[in-house]
């Protein structure tokens, strides 16, 4: 038995969810070039959990039970207002809340289909609502009620600043939420077909996804580039940053990926949003760095910009706390892990590795008195 370091290059399940083939991205065969510039985040939701595009009255009933579904129990409010509550990251909230929730779904242990499509509406529609009360509460403002005449992007926006968000800021969230959606087996995803996997329920799946997500490997990147757009400070500051970085062999987050070799076919959305959305923030120079970092790695090493990259500078744009980045990815990309749990459920085996042992042998038991 030899080990691949990290399982590169290993296929480990079927699914008609998304691909990528050649460095092109689709979700259930359609570009996300095409996605991100018509679909809205409900239809795409939609289109992952049934494999196909709603028509019009289908739309409507599943924006209907998102509406439906969005308000939280109080308990899980009042937890919020229990923590430490300055210090604790919106992403350990988050993944608190979700396994919280299942305390209060009769459904939670129930897996029947039905049951568990029912479940993983209700968890779609409760993490905005999560997510936003929560960094209202830290704040020490009241959570903000959803609307039921705003899509599930401008409710986010709603939620979270008590304001309604103009249609230029609706449009690059609903964008950036379509280019987050799903993304093949990346390390949530398993993580969460691996919790399903052994029939536990989907409150833990989305849970043990979210603490994959929480890595500066993975989703948590996003606030991980903010926080050195926000340590360079200005375009000047960015070749010796940058230098000095690869001279240490330290890594530069938002660059690189597992899979994608010649790009990422979701930066170049998010760069165009970054450009569009700083300039109209007058912001600009959360841009201009960007590409400044951009060209400078890529001119010294075949790493190109991942989906976390931009995504800094277009949430920052949109005046969002930077530790809620990560968050959003979460709001997203809780579509894709659904639409895996329901996949894996359907189609169900233990995933069960195994290791090749590199320890010791032949040990013979020593009694505690004479080690
Ligand atoms: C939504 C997402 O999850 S997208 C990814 C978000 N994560 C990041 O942006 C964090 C920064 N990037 C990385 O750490 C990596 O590129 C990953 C984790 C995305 C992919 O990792 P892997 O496929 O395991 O590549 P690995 O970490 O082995 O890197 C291979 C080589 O490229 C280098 N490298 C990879 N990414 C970077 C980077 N961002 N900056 C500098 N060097 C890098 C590594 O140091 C390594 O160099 P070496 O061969 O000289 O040791
Ligand atoms: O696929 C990956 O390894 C990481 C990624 O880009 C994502 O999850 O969107």
């Amino acid at each position: 038995m030899t080990a691949t370091k990290g399982l590169e290059g290993i296929v480990a399940t079927t699914s008609s969810i998304s691909s990528i083939i050649d460095d092109t991205l689709t979700y259930v065969g359609y570009d996300i070039d095409d996605l991100a510039e018509n679909a809205s985040f409900e239809e795409v939701l939609y289109l992952l959990l049934h494999r196909r595009l709603p028509n019009q009255s289908e739309l409507e009933e599943l924006t209907q039970q998102l509406a439906q579904n969005a308000e939280l129990p109080k308990e899980v409010l009042d937890h919020f207002k229990m923590y430490p509550i300055k210090e604790v990251h919106p992403m350990a909230a988050l993944r608190s809340a979700i396994s919280l929730l299942a305390l209060y779904d009769e459904e939670a242990d129930v897996m029947d289909a039905e049951a568990n499509y029912r479940k993983a509406i209700r968890i779609q529609a409760q993490i905005p609502s999560i997510v936003t009360a929560f960094s209202r509460v830290r704040k020490g403002l009241e959570p903000v009620a959803p609307r039921t005449d705003l899509s599930f992007a401008a409710n986010f926006l709603y939620m979270l600043s008590g304001k309604e968000p103009s249609s230029i800021e609706v449009e690059a969230f609903n964008k950036a939420l379509v280019l987050h959606a799903d993304h093949e087996l990346n390390a949530s995803t398993f993580t969460a077909r691996v919790c399903v996997a052994t029939l536990s329920d989907i409150y833990s799946g989305i849970t043990a996804a979210i603490g994959a997500l929480k890595g500066p490997l993975h989703g948590g990147a996003n606030e991980a580039v903010m926080k050195m757009l926000s340590e360079i400070g200005s375009v000047e500051n960015v070749t010796s940053y940058i230098s000095e970085k690869l001279q240490n062999k330290e890594k530069i987050m938002g660059f690189g990926h597992r899979v994608y070799r010649k790009g990422d076919p979701r930066a170049k959305h998010l760069r165009e949003m970054s450009e569009k959305l700083t300039k109209l923030t007058g912001q600009s120079k959360y841009y201009e760095m960007s590409v400044r970092i951009e060209e400078l790695v890529t001119s010294q090493k075949p790493l190109p910009p991942n989906v976390d990259f931009y995504s800094a500078s277009v949430y920052h744009s949109l005046g969002i706390d930077h530790d809620l980045f990560t968050p959003i990815f979460a709001v997203s990309r809780t579509s894709g892990w659904l639409a895996h749990i329901l996949e894996q459920y359907d189609n169900n085996r233990l995933i069960r590795p195994r290791a090749e042992y590199t320890g010791p042998d032949m040990q013979k038991y020593v009694p505690i008195e004479l080690r």
